[in-house]
This record gives structure tokens, C-alpha cells and sequence, in this order.
């Protein structure tokens, strides 16, 4: 595969007269205890994901002369609500904690290419190299004491179709506030198309009112003193380090799992003396793939594993936030060392969701957020001593196949920033219920989870 990079584009937010970006003034928003685990980026990589969107009649000249126009100029009018994407993560000598700073003119950096690769190929549910993927998507520029918010890419299979590539940094903002910016600017760009009026939906209109988010118990500082020793007390570790090794023999695949395969793994577990589970298709393939994952490793039983996942406190706050708050609203949960045997054997995957379930029922619980700072120094010293570590990336409720810019929804739609356990979720693309999930590792390890994957359905 060959990537010819044309232009590296800066778009700057259209943000009318009334802004604050019109003052000399810079924009200066502090991060919050939610954002400050994800600067600690060599355990938690900025993520990375790739919508693919299939043109058949896509030509050089009808991509450049009409696309692209029409996907920079929404993206400027986008970014003039959502500013602190074009800003810079900015870690100050003399601040106890970096914070998001936004310079009148800041730009976002795209990146436009073009490549001779197979688009139906890396737009499959198929094992497709991941350095090929890494391709498609740009790094975040960062300096000593700086990095960039957000930046994206946007290649040409001329005749074949074009992909939008993003990478973020998470101590910015999190997948749902992420989904809902790349929903407002598919939707700004599909009314400019159509000739419509252009304007947002308040579901898709960002808050970036942080005085909601009150920090009663000086959380803020107790993260902070954490992270500083996880990232050895150096400021330059915030910055964009490029996701793990990427050599060829590093693939992605998709599993799918239908509303039915759902539905028979849900009945697995009412037919076992479990009783009060919370069932849901989230619950259900996570522990699904875990077993999977920990039965495909094999050795040693008593070997530790790990597994965790981010839940969304947006509406569990007490009083909640506004849905479309900007940032991070997710904490991580999860369980830790735990033998290997509690997953493999006969009751593997009826015990994972037993965990799972109470989980998700503790994310609910008053006073949760009292235990962040310890919860969140129990998963990293784990990190070390566990054998596997799981987690997800993205979620199937964030409605990624909705995207449609104007030229119809995605194909596929890929999270690459993944490795190992960390595996992803999406909503599917053609069934309202069911879940893809994605996986990245070697070839070898993908053969055997895939072969326990598809083994275990059949039963
Ligand atoms: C903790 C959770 C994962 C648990 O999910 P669950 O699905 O088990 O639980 P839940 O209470 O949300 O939903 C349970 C049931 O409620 C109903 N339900 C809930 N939400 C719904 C919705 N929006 N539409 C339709 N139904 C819905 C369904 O029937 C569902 O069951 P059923 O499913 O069977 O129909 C989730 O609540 C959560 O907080 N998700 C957010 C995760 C997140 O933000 N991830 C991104 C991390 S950042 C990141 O990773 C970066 C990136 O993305 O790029």
C-alpha cells in the first residue's frame, strides 16, 4: 500500500462575531479530575478511529473540487462549537495540572492523502494489517509543554471511496463527547449539501460549562499526585506517543454478534443459578470475549488476569450533568488479579458476568465517586502483576453508523488504538441490537481467539 500525502490542511473554527476567540484573549479550560487519568498516555494511547465511506464514482477532480470543500468548510463551522478542540494541551512550569488553551486562530491540522490501497479490503470485518490502518489516521502534534487537542486525516480510494481518520487526546474529551462532534459535523455538512438551513440540534450543541462538575473532596489533587508519579514527574509524557508496535504481522479484525447470538449467551446465563444480573448485550459480550480471551491464552490457572471498562457519569452524577457536557464524564471499574481458572472452566463465563453485572449495578452507588483515586491506583498497580488486562474502547451505544456526511452512512468504522485485551465495541451497522467488537493482535494469537470464538457460539 502506498499513502501520498497532498496537503496537511489548517482549518480554523468559524466562530462568528460574539466569540471569545475574537478577543486577544486566549480560551483557558482547566481539566477536571475525570480527564486527568488520561494523561497518563503510555498505558491509555490517544484514540484513534477510521470511518470508512464507500464512492464508487469518486473521482480525483469530483473529491477535490466538491468533497473536500464541503468537508472543510462544515468542519470549520463545527469546530466554532466545539473550540477546545482546536486548542492545545498545555502544562505550564509553574501549574499544578496542564489545561486546555485555545489561541485565537488555532487550527485543526488535516491531513488529506490518497492511496492506491483496496478499499473493501481494510473496510472489512476480516483480518487487515494495522500498521495499514495506522496509515489512515494522524498523529497529534505536541511540543515540550504542548499538544494538540485533536487532529484528523482524510484519504481518497480514488474510485473506491475516502476515509476520515481521528486521533484525540482522551484527557480532552471522551468517546461520547467525541461521537457527538463527529455527529454534528456529518450533520452541518449533509444541510450545507442539501441546500438546507445549517444549524445544530441542542443534543449535538456541546456544553463547556465546568462549574457543574464540583470537586467536593479535592479529587483534583489526589489524581493529580498519581499521575505525577505515573508518568515519573515528566510533563513531556503527556504528549502523543504513537500507539505500541505496529508490525506486519499486527492485525484487526471484527467479530460480530448478532441480536441472536446475544440472545443465546443471555440464555446460557438464566439457565444457571445466577439471579439478579443485569443482562444487558454490553454485559453479555464483554464477559463472552474475556473468557474467550483468557481461554485462548491458556497456560498456567493461577496465572492473574484483570479486566476493567469506563462507565459514563454523565447521568449518574448527583444532580447529573447535562448529557452533551465537553470532556471526560468516564471512570474506569474493574476487577483485579483474579485467577485465570474463575474464567476458564465450566461456570468461566457465567462468573464474568456475574462480575460484570455488579459492575455496572456499583456505577450507581452514592459516594462512588469518593472512590476514584483509590480505584484508580488499584487498576494501574495492576497493570504490572496481571498476566491479561481488558478493557473497551468506544461503546455500542454511541451510534457510529450514523455518520452520514451526505454521501450516506459508513461502511465500517474501525477503533485502532486498540492492542491485546483492549478490545472495542460499535453498535452494528445494519441491526438496531447486537454488537461488533473489535481486536488487534498478532496473526497467530488472532487465529486461536477467533477459533474459541466461533467454538463457543456453536455450543
Ligand atoms: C457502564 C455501561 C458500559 C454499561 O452498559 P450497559 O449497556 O450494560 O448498561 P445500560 O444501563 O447503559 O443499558 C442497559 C439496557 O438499557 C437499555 N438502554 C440503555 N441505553 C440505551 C440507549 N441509548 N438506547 C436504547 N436502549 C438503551 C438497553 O435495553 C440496554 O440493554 P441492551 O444493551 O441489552 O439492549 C454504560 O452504561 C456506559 O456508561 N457506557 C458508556 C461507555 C463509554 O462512554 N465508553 C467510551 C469510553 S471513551 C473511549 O473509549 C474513547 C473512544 O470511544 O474513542
Amino acid at each position: 500500500m502506498t499513502l501520498l500525502v497532498v496537503e496537511v490542511a489548517q482549518i480554523i473554527p468559524y466562530t462568528g462575531s460574539n466569540s471569545v476567540q475574537n478577543s486577544a484573549k486566549s480560551l483557558t479550560i482547566p481539566l477536571t479530575f475525570f480527564d486527568l487519568p488520561w494523561l497518563v498516555v503510555r498505558v491509555l494511547p490517544p484514540p484513534k478511529k477510521v470511518f470508512f465511506y464507500r464512492l464508487n464514482e469518486c473521482s480525483r477532480e469530483h473529491f477535490h473540487s466538491f468533497i473536500l470543500p464541503k468537508l472543510k468548510h462544515s468542519l470549520s463551522l463545527v469546530l466554532g462549537t466545539y473550540l477546545p478542540l482546536s486548542g492545545r494541551l498545555t502544562w505550564n512550569q509553574d501549574e499544578l495540572k496542564p489545561n486546555i488553551v485555545v489561541s485565537q486562530n488555532d487550527p485543526v491540522l488535516v491531513t488529506i492523502a490518497e492511496t492506491d490501497a483496496d478499499f473493501s479490503h481494510l473496510s472489512s470485518y476480516g483480518q487487515r494489517q494495522v500498521s495499514e490502518l495506522h496509515s489512515l489516521t494522524p498523529e497529534l502534534p505536541f511540543s515540550n509543554d504542548s499538544v494538540s487537542a485533536f487532529s484528523l486525516q482524510i484519504t481518497l480510494f480514488p474510485n473506491q471511496g475516502f476515509s476520515i481518520g481521528y486521533t484525540a487526546h482522551h484527557a480532552v474529551l471522551d468517546g461520547k463527547t467525541l461521537s457527538m462532534f463527529m455527529k454534528a459535523w456529518a450533520q452541518l455538512c449533509k444541510q450545507e449539501i442539501e441546500n438546507r438551513v445549517i444549524s445544530l440540534p441542542q443534543s449535538l450543541t456541546p456544553s463547556l460549562d465546568r462549574s457543574f462538575l464540583k470537586d467536593l473532596t479535592k479529587l483534583d489533587e489526589q489524581m493529580m499526585e498519581i499521575v505525577r508519579s505515573l508518568i515519573n514527574d515528566d510533563k513531556t509524557n503527556m504528549r502523543n506517543l504513537t500507539a505500541g508496535e505496529t508490525g506486519d504481522d499486527v492485525v484487526l479484525a471484527t467479530l460480530v454478534l448478532s441480536c441472536d447470538d446475544v440472545e443465546r449467551l443471555r440464555e446460557r446465563v438464566r439457565r444457571s443459578d445466577s439471579s439478579h444480573v443485569h443482562l444487558s448485550t454490553f454485559v453479555i459480550a464483554y464477559a463472552y470475549v474475556w473468557t474467550c480471551l483468557v481461554k485462548a491464552r491458556g497456560g498456567d490457572e493461577e496465572r492473574l488476569v484483570s479486566f476493567c471498562f469506563v462507565g459514563d457519569f454523565r447521568t449518574r452524577l448527583e444532580p447529573p450533568l447535562p448529557a452533551t457536557y465537553f470532556g471526560n464524564c468516564v471512570f474506569a471499574v474493574g476487577s483485579y488479579k483474579r485467577k485465570a481458572a474463575e474464567f476458564t472452566g465450566e461456570r468461566g463465563f457465567v462468573n464474568a458476568v456475574e462480575i460484570l453485572s455488579d459492575l455496572v449495578k456499583s456505577l450507581s452507588s452514592p459516594g462512588m465517586v469518593e472512590t476514584f483515586a483509590q480505584e484508580f491506583a488499584n487498576a494501574f498497580s495492576s497493570v504490572g502483576e496481571s498476566s491479561q488486562f481488558g478493557s473497551v474502547a468506544g461503546s455500542n451505544r454511541f451510534g457510529v453508523y450514523e455518520m452520514d456526511f451526505g454521501w450516506g452512512r459508513p461502511v465500517k468504522v474501525d477503533v485502532i488504538s486498540i492492542r491485546g485485551e483492549a478490545i472495542s465495541m460499535a453498535d452494528r451497522r445494519d441491526e438496531s441490537s447486537g454488537v461488533e467488537i473489535g481486536m488487534c493482535m498478532n496473526k497467530t494469537e488472532m487465529d486461536i481467539v477467533f477459533s474459541v470464538l466461533n467454538h463457543g457460539l456453536q455450543n
